[in-house]
């Protein structure tokens, strides 16, 4: 059965929520009074629609049924997750979490997105504050994986575990911190870059844009793989962190950093930055500006995932757990999965090369079918493919969702002949035919060989199975 998140709130952030549940197959209701919710919400979830399933080698389970809810009661009935997204004011969040305690589920998690204020200030004057915790996203949640879970001492120790459980079911990484403190974590130090940029701005060193190409030409690339420490650690040369800290420790005591103050919020500070950031990036709109972010965020967490390194071994993670066994169909569905932005090439669709990839996906489906899995080639046997002819009929593109249909046409002895069918999963287009040829190896001698009796009996039974239907 399908469990159900509440969302509570459906801005930003609340928007990216709902999507990363909807997205993962839950069903989510939602909350908000604001008469333009559902169209706030919509746009968001047309672009995590388009972003997310990029990110992954096979398709996400199917989407979730979105509810719209008059109130608070009507969201989080029957809730297994709620998630508090309301402005960030301590007076609204303490009215909203009352009311959430007093109709959610009693095993349900409470989770409140706020980006500085301490589960013990949230579960003040509650009744039941033991489901209570911060579950501090990162936007956009759809995409960006970290959420620190920050529970107090009158948090109970099951709804931590139950969370941590849930995000990584969402394929998130769930970060316990494990005190109380203003900000968490990662916004204390988001807070100490915002405030020292201020500062640059403010008095005239950089603008807005400079202060931008000095994050994303630099450290902000370091950061996505190795974070701080480790970078730094490598920045020390063969000495290390020792080094590196005698090197710089003496910087602690230079004027390096302004953060012992901060500056002043006034009209013109506003007027300055907000004047600065619409010169460099006025030019374009917010939802063409959020694609433009996901779609580099989808290119560098592909990258990561090919390494297996930070995010993107997280994501392999999930996906292997999202994987199911294929069923025995004729033809067989050997691959669903979303064109990723990654493989659009100059004519802006998808590059050739990714269509025999999508081909050689197939046939690896097909071997995991017959018992030719990662066990069978580890023992010391494979297939080797030796010819493939590829008819190419139809463009697809980015975000396109697609499926391939193979039928086993030869299986005998050595032999293993297939024929594939991609199709667009919209409108049923055929875009690309495939015939394939692979022969079975021994992986020592890299000579031809025959498979082993059970794979052979079930090669065998499949193209018999294929020609008859
Ligand atoms: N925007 C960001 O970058 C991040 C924000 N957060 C946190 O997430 C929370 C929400 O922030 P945003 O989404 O940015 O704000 P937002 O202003 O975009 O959205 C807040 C939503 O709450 C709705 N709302 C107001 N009162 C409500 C009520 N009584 N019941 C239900 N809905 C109500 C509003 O109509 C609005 O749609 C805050 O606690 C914020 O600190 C966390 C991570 C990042
Ligand atoms: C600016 N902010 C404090 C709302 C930022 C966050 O809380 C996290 C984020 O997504 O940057």
């Amino acid at each position: 059965m399908s469990k159900t998140a509440a969302i509570i709130g459906g801005g930003v952030i609340g928007g990216g929520w709902l999507a990363r549940f909807l997205l993962n197959g839950w069903d989510v209701r939602l909350h908000d009074p604001d008469p333009e919710a559902e169209r706030k919400v919509g746009a968001v979830l047309a672009g995590a629609r388009r972003a997310l399933p990029m990110l992954y080698d096979r398709a996400l389970p199917p989407e979730g049924r979105l509810t719209l809810c008059g109130s608070v009661a009507e969201a989080v009935a029957g809730a297994d997750w709620v998630q508090e997204s309301v402005p960030e004011r301590l007076d609204l969040k303490h009215r909203v979490l009352a009311e959430i305690t007093a109709h959610a589920p009693r095993n349900a998690v409470i989770g409140s997105s706020t980006s500085g204020f301490t589960p013990s200030q949230l579960q003040e004057g509650l009744s039941r504050p033991g489901a209570v915790l911060v579950a501090h996203p990162f936007n956009p949640v759809y995409l960006l994986p970290l959420v620190e879970l920050v529970p107090s001492a009158a948090t109970r120790p099951e709804v931590l575990d139950t969370a941590k459980a849930t995000l990584t079911g969402l394929g998130m990484f769930p970060l316990h911190v494990r005190a109380e403190i203003d900000a968490h974590i990662a916004d204390r130090l988001l807070e100490a870059v915002w405030r020292e940029a201020l500062w640059l701005v403010k008095d005239g060193i950089a603008t807005t844009g400079e202060i931008d190409e000095a994050i994303r030409m630099g450290f902000g690339l370091r950061w996505a793989q190795m974070g701080l420490f480790e970078t730094y650690r490598i920045a020390g040369g063969e000495a290390g962190m020792k080094h590196f800290m005698a090197q710089f420790g003496p910087a602690l005591k230079w004027p390096w950093t302004k953060l012992m103050d901060v500056p002043e919020f006034t009209d013109d500070l506003v007027e300055l930055i907000a004047g600065q950031s619409d010169a460099q990036s006025g030019h374009m709109g917010i939802r063409e500006l959020e694609r433009l972010r996901d779609d580099n965020l989808v290119a560098m967490l592909r990258a990561l995932r090919q390494r297996d390194a930070a995010a993107g071994a997280l994501l392999n993670a999930h996906e292997a757990a999202m994987a199911q066994p294929l069923a025995d169909t004729v033809p067989l569905i050997t691959v669903r999965r979303t064109v990723p932005v990654d493989w659009t090439d100059y004519n802006g669709h998808m590059n050739e090369g990714r269509y025999g990839q999508v081909f050689s996906d197939a046939a690896d489906a097909v071997m995991a079918h017959v018992g030719a899995d990662a066990a069978y080639i580890a023992g010391g046997n494979s297939y080797f493919t030796v010819e493939t002819s590829v008819k190419y009929l139809f463009e697809t593109h980015a975000g396109e969702a697609i499926e391939v249909a193979t039928r086993v046409t030869t299986g005998a002895g050595k032999k293993l002949g297939m024929s594939h069918e991609m199709r667009r999963a919209a409108d049923g287009a055929l875009l690309a035919t495939c015939t394939q040829f692979l022969l079975h190896v021994s992986l020592e001698t890299r000579k031809s060989c025959p498979p082993q009796p059970e794979v052979l009996a079930r090669v065998e039974a499949l193209a018999a199975a294929h020609r008859e239907a």
